[in-house]
């Protein structure tokens, strides 16, 4: 199925018409334009992918308008259409950067052969972009664990069986329960796993900025916008977004996705056309949507339309017949990719407060936890004594932590509070101590709003995408920290470099 967008330009109406009646016929989106000028205004209002324009028009003539077009920052690829007698010209244009050039009179199947050129070198763009971010979030997330705890069995058949359909999928479950690495599986196991997979957090983008991240803009089309800019839908095209956090996502935004999810077409703000795409949509949530309908913040017509199928992702602590296989798995993964020292092993009396402890972070906090502790760990095995406060302060409450390793949960400062301040490095600045301050109160409040980090955020009085900005800004700290003390470790060159998202 055709996917260009093509604008032809020519002043002469007989040939204009010819052309793009034959690109139409062809199944590609055509547009028209009788004047260089004309097609520069219509390229500041749509991004499109090709321009067929030709070599000689008064006032303005293609050289010039591929040389503005440019300027303007806008990246179509260039086609001239120039006179037999004037090669040279279209030459000239090649070197101003056009991809190639075809004389008159014009023949459709040549016209067509050159956009099914196009179109193949995109395609291939596309795949490149998509291998590119694959190897990056592969590698951040390693390879997944596969659980047979009975409450996942039946998650992992619903996965086998829809990955394959193109059915838009809602994943739910608590933070940190694997709904990304799910979204991200349901891509690999489809037939659209050769197509970009885009991941795009609703939450961590700011209202205003969230609808031209997702559709797309054209130039001007607000006061910031200096170029046109695809969106994400497009970028995800004939493979599959991920809307991460969809209750995030503000009433106004919910409509206009509805009706892209319907109609299969998106209009990038100040855009006057449409554009055909076809996405598949896994969208993924810790929220309560069918509570969120009852009180009118989530639109119920949205709710149905994307929860056509379900997959529930059980909370760490209804999987734990798998726990003991688990905490090798990731110990495994961690020592792989970096080389550094490899832990071998985890002490009976630690395993078991690993094995006992609630886990409410999930798999997250399991693997935060297992990271800081091999870290810690003086010989290859990790100790009670390199288990995180929490790990062990719970066990303290349940008593089954009597010994000294008990001591750093039981520190005055942290008691009672869950707030990792006590003892920063003696060299920390003030601003350092206020951040870790910061953190520990956030990471509180998400806590005590069983996971919600909306409520969270409102309880503290903050923004929403200031607190991920600041649990960003925390982990990326964090393991540089990490890394740091790891002196071997060459990952250390990478931090700051995992994309928090899809860009174009
Ligand atoms: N099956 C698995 N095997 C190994 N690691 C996993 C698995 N599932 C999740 N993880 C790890 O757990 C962490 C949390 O996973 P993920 O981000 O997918 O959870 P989430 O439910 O989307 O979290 P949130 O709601 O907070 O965004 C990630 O670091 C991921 O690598």
């Amino acid at each position: 199925m055709p996917e260009l967008q093509v604008l032809v330009v020519d002043d002469e109406p007989a040939v204009r018409q010819v052309m793009a009646a034959a690109i139409g016929k062809a199944g590609y989106t055509v547009d028209s334009a009788a004047s260089a000028q004309e097609a520069l205004n219509r390229l500041d209002q749509t991004p499109y992918d090709v321009v067929l324009s030709d070599v000689f028009m008064p006032v303005m003539d293609g050289i010039e308008l591929l040389r503005r077009a440019r300027e303007r920052g806008h990246a179509a690829t260039f086609i001239m259409v120039t006179a037999f007698s004037s090669v040279d010209s279209a030459i000239d244009a090649i070197k101003a950067g056009a991809w190639d050039y075809i004389t008159k009179p014009v023949r459709r199947e040549e016209i067509v052969h050159r956009l099914e050129q196009i179109e193949a070198m995109r395609g291939l763009r596309e795949e490149n972009r998509a291998l590119r971010s694959m190897v990056l979030v592969g590698g951040a997330a390693g390879q997944p664990y596969t659980f047979q705890a009975q409450a996942m069995l039946a998650t992992e058949r619903l996965i086998s069986r829809v990955a394959p359909t193109d059915s838009t999928v809602l994943v739910t479950g608590e933070s940190g329960t694997g709904k990304g690495v799910t979204a991200r599986r349901l891509h690999e196991l489809s037939a659209r796993r050769e197509g970009p997979f885009v991941p795009v957090n609703c939450a961590a983008i700011p209202d205003n900025l969230l609808e031209s991240e997702l559709f797309g803009h054209t130039k001007g089309a607000f006061t910031s916008a200096d170029k046109a800019r695809r969106g994400l839908f497009v970028q995800a095209d004939h493979g599959t977004l991920f809307l991460d956090e969809i209750g995030e996502l503000p009433l106004g935004l919910q409509t206009k996705l509805l009706h892209v999810l319907e109609a299969k077409e998106v209009r990038p703000l100040g855009a006057e056309q449409s554009r055909k795409v076809d996405v598949r949509i896994v969208a993924a949530t810790n929220r309560d949507l069918p509570a969120m309908v009852e009180a009118g913040t989530f639109r119920e017509d949205l709710f149905f339309r994307l929860s056509v199928f379900q997959i529930p992702m059980p909370p760490l602590r209804e999987r734990r017949a798998d726990l003991p296989a688990l905490l090798r798995h990731l110990l495994a993964q961690r020592s792989q990719p970096s080389g550094a020292r490899q832990v071998l092993g985890i002490d009976p009396e630690a395993e078991d407060l690993l094995l006992a402890y609630a886990w409410p972070g999930n798999l997250r906090q399991l693997e935060n936890v297992l990271h800081r502790a091999a870290i810690l760990a003086d010989g290859d095995s990790i100790t009670v004594a390199d288990l995180a406060p929490e790990v062990v302060r719970a066990a303290t409450l349940a008593g089954a932590v009597t010994s000294p390793g008990a001591a750093p949960a039981t520190r005055p400062a942290e008691a009672g509070t869950g707030l990792d301040v006590a003892d920063p490095p003696p060299e920390a600045t003030l601003r350092e101590r206020v951040r870790r301050f910061e953190i520990g109160l956030i990471r509180r409040a998400i806590d005590e709003a069983g996971g919600d980090r909306r409520l969270a955020a409102q309880r503290l009085g903050i923004g929403l995408s200031s607190l991920y900005r600041k649990l960003e800004e925390d982990e990326r700290g964090d393991k540089a920290d990490r890394l740091r003390k790891d002196e071997d470790d060459p990952r250390a060159a990478l931090i700051g470099e995992r994309p928090v998202l899809a860009r174009d």
